[in-house]
């Protein structure tokens, strides 16, 4: 079912000093800060040879983040991406078998113009898991 690692999301409490550590520090190319509002994020994508990292600030109030940095002010790795072929067939076969599939089901936009669904990270290993249409 899973296929390529889109991307590894890191939340963060300062976007910009995140990113100039990527972009400074590891030398690494990073876009402009992206804002979310639906996602109550705001986002900045490091491009590696061979995935993406994803820096998460929270943006406004009730980010689904914010508890998330309440626990690590330093910020953390807060989810994996995984790429899945059909994400309506995916949601539906992990919901048969017993996986929290989380807010209602339904994908939502995510930040590459692709439908997006998060996976309880009780069910993954302790890890937040998202998965994006390919
Ligand atoms: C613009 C879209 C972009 C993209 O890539 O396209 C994004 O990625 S948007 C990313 C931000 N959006 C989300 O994360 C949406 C899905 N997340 C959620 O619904 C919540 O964050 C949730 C339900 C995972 C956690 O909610 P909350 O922070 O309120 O904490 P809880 O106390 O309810 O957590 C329950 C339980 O899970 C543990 N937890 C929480 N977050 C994580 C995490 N990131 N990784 C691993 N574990 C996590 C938390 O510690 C609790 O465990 P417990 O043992 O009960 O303390
Ligand atoms: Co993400």
């Amino acid at each position: 079912m899973i296929g390529r690692l889109n991307h590894v999301a890191i939340a963060v409490k300062d976007l910009a000093a995140a990113t100039a550590v990527y972009r400074d520090t590891l030398g690494a190319e990073v876009t402009d800060p992206l804002p979310q509002p639906e996602h109550g994020v705001t986002v900045v994508f490091i491009t590696l040879p061979n995935t993406k990292i994803e820096l998460l600030e929270p943006m406004g109030e009730g980010s689904p983040i914010a508890k998330f940095l309440e626990k690590a002010p330093d910020g953390g790795i807060h989810h994996v991406c995984y790429e899945v072929d059909d994400i309506l067939a995916a949601r539906d076969r992990l919901k048969a078998q017993g996986a929290r599939v989380l807010g209602d089901g339904t994908p939502k936009i995510g930040a590459h113009g692709k439908p997006v669904l998060f996976l309880h990270p009780k069910d993954f290993c302790g890890t937040l898991v998202e998965l994006e249409q390919a």
